[in-house]
């Protein structure tokens, strides 16, 4: 069998550990590595001529990208799991006590398994290379690093900056990583290796750590300073994770108890936790979303058809939408973006917008201010359609006007090459009726962004019927290069996304009607595990809008979308929400904390009752969204349970450790989730009414993936 480790012995007494998985295209640490690492640690002690060891990976630009997490996927039981984190302990304790020293010479991805490979090493060098990034992102597949690094971390960079990165899986750029004595240098890639035989040649004595405050080094020295860490850590944990993520709470035990008992008992609670992690229903979800995501990642949405290349761009609009989307055109994908707008005024918020995200850079030192410049170079603007003949693609992101976007087409087919697309940016106009007066509909695509564009991930791509394929590949190409996760979902009223949001967002405004106080249905459901409850996120949308989506919503799918209609008074009061300061929520006050416009509940004509219990607020909210899920994936809107999956947790936050609406029925049970919606039908409506292929799953007992 092909090795992955390689040994090679320099003329200086350096020898050259090369890790190059074969067949992969990024190495990983697997189980069946162990007599193989084992046997090349037992050459290396033995030969006496060998003075020092750099370990150096054999791939382009990654390192070790952690542990394999399909071997993970495979664990049976906790034993194999806490087998996986000893056998890492045993083989990366051996790499530490050797008496040479050993230096990890790191060129692209380090991450989990692989960081912690590399503290095991007695010193770190990192190349500049743009792919090289350093952190420990366990925490975001459910689980904590189990390969020791609880316990080297902290002793490393000490127990704040360990834990901040153990508990947001961050990662580090490689002047950070110097900065925060990480890695001990960071240099061009072409000097990587040179670099760390002469750190081997040197004596094996760590760097000098980097000077702590003397507020952190009491903390951070005596275990009265470390529990206030600790309870801190712990305070703000459940704050963020409303207690529905069982990993970081383990992290902080981990480090709590191998501060406080030394690092074997350290280990051994690593060991441990990692184990019930890897077996939990959380980290099952996460990873599972991995998977997904990886998966898609390879697909162009239309088959085997090759996309066409985009290399400029042009958006209509400079509003928030159409800035967010230039922005990202140019400063992700680094394609020129033409942006029009009918006066400079948006103009300049589109210019603005992409300055701020990209002077973010500059200040957080990971951009030079002349390639801030030259990206800011990419974006142009015009009150006029002149210097769009050779656009590839054209974004529309205009208000939801249906005869200007009639007019747009027109005008981009007159002035564009026959083969530019026009992509619109709708959130709810079917894209059939925006392409009705195309002479090249074929060109015609939906391209839906979510706000803030630059954050939210996902965008649907939505086709209507005479879109072609190679319009779809092209349009899918150009949203991953914006840093997209697109979804190809079929043409109707509200895709997907927002249609399944509607009907959540409808049962929520029902339960305020019925004298639910706004802060407790916000706080139901961020408890349940959204970022956001459905009336802050109303008010952030905007009243407005969600209002202009319910009838045609309504109009198309029939009357379970009909929305309150005591909410056309929070209209005809001026209550947009956020983007005009009243809402649900009062607006420019100097209290960090929201506080309700309490005057909302007197125009919508109630007084808050007595609340209920907050889980079955959540529940009646959350079944609407996932019997109308079911509705998408039986009509052809979402091509499968999977993208309904990333489409819901990538476009509206829906909770992740459940893994995604159609992870979460299997979770529930078909049956069970039927005699939920059949109960609230009796008790509330006929728009309870479960979804047709929910009750057949239910009567034929299926799921929508593998147990
Ligand atoms: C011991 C404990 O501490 C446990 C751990 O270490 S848990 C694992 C921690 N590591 C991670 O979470 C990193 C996961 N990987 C990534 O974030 C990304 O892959 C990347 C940033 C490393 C690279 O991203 P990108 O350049 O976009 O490449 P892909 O994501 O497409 O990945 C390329 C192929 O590598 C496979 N892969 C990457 N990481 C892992 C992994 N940890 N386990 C298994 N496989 C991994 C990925 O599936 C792709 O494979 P393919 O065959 O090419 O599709």
């Amino acid at each position: 069998m092909e090795k992955t480790f390689n040994l090679s012995r320099r003329e200086d007494g350096i020898a050259v550990l090369t890790m190059d998985v074969p067949g992969e295209t990024m190495n990983t640490l697997r189980s069946e590595f162990g007599p193989e690492i084992s046997e090349v640690l037992a050459e290396i002690k033995s030969d006496s001529s060998i003075k020092g060891l750099v370990l150096i990976s054999g791939k382009q630009d990654s390192f070790v990208a952690g542990a394999d997490i399909s071997m993970l996927d495979a664990c049976k039981t906790a034993e194999d799991a806490k087998f996986l984190s000893q056998q890492g302990h045993v083989v990366f304790n051996e790499l530490e006590n050797l008496s040479i020293p050993v230096v990890a010479a790191i060129n692209g991805a380090c991450l989990g398994g692989g960081l912690e490979l590399a503290l095991a090493c007695h010193k770190r060098v990192c190349s500049l290379h743009p792919k090289t990034m350093m952190g420990v992102p366990e925490v975001q597949l459910g689980l904590l690093p189990g390969g020791g690094g609880t316990q080297r971390l902290p002793r490393l960079v000490g127990v704040t900056k360990a834990l901040d990165m153990m508990l947001t899986g961050k990662q580090l750029r490689p002047k950070q990583a110097v900065k925060l004595g990480l890695v001990d240098d960071a240099v061009p890639e072409s000097i990587l290796l040179r670099t760390a035989v002469e750190m081997a040649l040197a004596d094996k004595r760590p760097t000098k750590k980097k000077k702590q405050s003397i507020v952190n080094q009491v903390l951070e020295g005596t275990s009265a300073g470390r529990n206030i860490i600790f309870d801190q850590a712990t305070k703000q944990v459940a704050k963020k994770t409303q207690g529905n993520y069982p990993a970081p709470n383990k992290i902080i035990d981990c480090v709590r108890q191998g501060m406080t008992k030394g690092m074997i008992k350290g280990l051994e609670v690593e060991a441990s936790h990692f184990a019930e992690l890897v077996m939990s229903k959380e980290s099952a979800a996460l990873r599972s979303i991995f998977f997904a995501t990886t998966e898609m990642k390879k697909e162009t949405g239309a088959g085997d058809v090759e996309p066409r290349q985009v290399k400029k761009a042009m958006v209509l609009g400079g509003g928030l939408m159409g800035g967010g989307i230039a922005s990202v055109t140019t400063t992700k994908a680094k394609i020129p973006a033409r942006v029009k707008d009918i006066n400079e005024a948006g103009l300049s918020n589109a210019l603005a917008y992409a300055y701020k995200l990209l002077d973010k850079g500059v200040k957080r030192r990971h951009m030079t201010p002349a390639v801030r410049d030259n990206t800011m170079a990419l974006m142009t603007t015009t009150t006029e359609y002149k210097g769009i003949k050779d656009a590839d693609i054209v974004v529309e992101a205009v208000f939801e006007d249906l005869a200007l976007k009639h007019q747009m087409v027109k005008d981009v087919e007159r002035e564009c090459g026959e083969n530019t697309i026009f992509a619109s940016n709708t959130s709810s106009l079917p894209i059939s009726q925006i392409a009705e007066v195309a002479s090249r509909p074929e060109n015609v695509i939906g391209l839906h962004y979510f706000s803030p564009v630059e954050k939210m991930p996902l965008v649907e791509v939505i086709a209507h019927e005479k879109t072609s394929a190679e319009t779809i590949a092209t349009t899918v190409a150009f949203a991953k290069k914006q840093g997209k996760t697109p979804i190809v979902v079929q043409d109707g009223a509200g895709f997907y996304v927002n249609r399944i949001l509607a009907l959540y967002m409808n049962e929520a405004a029902q339960l305020l009607l019925e004298g639910q106080s706004v802060e407790h249905l916000d706080k139901a459901l961020v408890k349940f595990g959204f970022p956001v409850g459905p009336m802050t996120l109303l008010d952030e949308v905007g009243i407005d809008v969600g209002a202009k989506i319910s009838p045609i919503l309504e109009n198309e799918l029939g009357e379970r979308f009909m929305a309150p209609a005591a909410f056309d008074k929070l209209l005809a009061d001026d209550r947009k929400g956020r983007k005009n300061g009243k809402g649900f929520y009062l607006y420019g006050g100097k209290k960090k904390t929201k506080e309700v416009d309490e005057t909302v509940y007197s125009v919508l004509g109630l007084k808050p009752g007595v609340d209920t219990e907050a889980s079955e607020v959540a529940q009646r909210c959350v079944v609407q969204m996932l019997n109308e899920a079911v509705r998408c994936l039986d009509e052809g809107i979402i091509a499968s349970a999977r993208d309904g999956d990333i489409g819901a947790i990538f476009g509206i936050g829906f909770p992740p450790f459940l893994g995604g609406p159609f992870h979460y029925i299997d979770t529930l049970g078909a049956g069970n989730l039927v005699k939920m919606l059949e109960n609230y039908q009796t008790r509330y409506g006929d728009r309870f009414e479960p979804a047709a292929k929910l009750k057949q799953m239910a009567s034929e007992g299926t799921r929508f993936f593998d147990a």
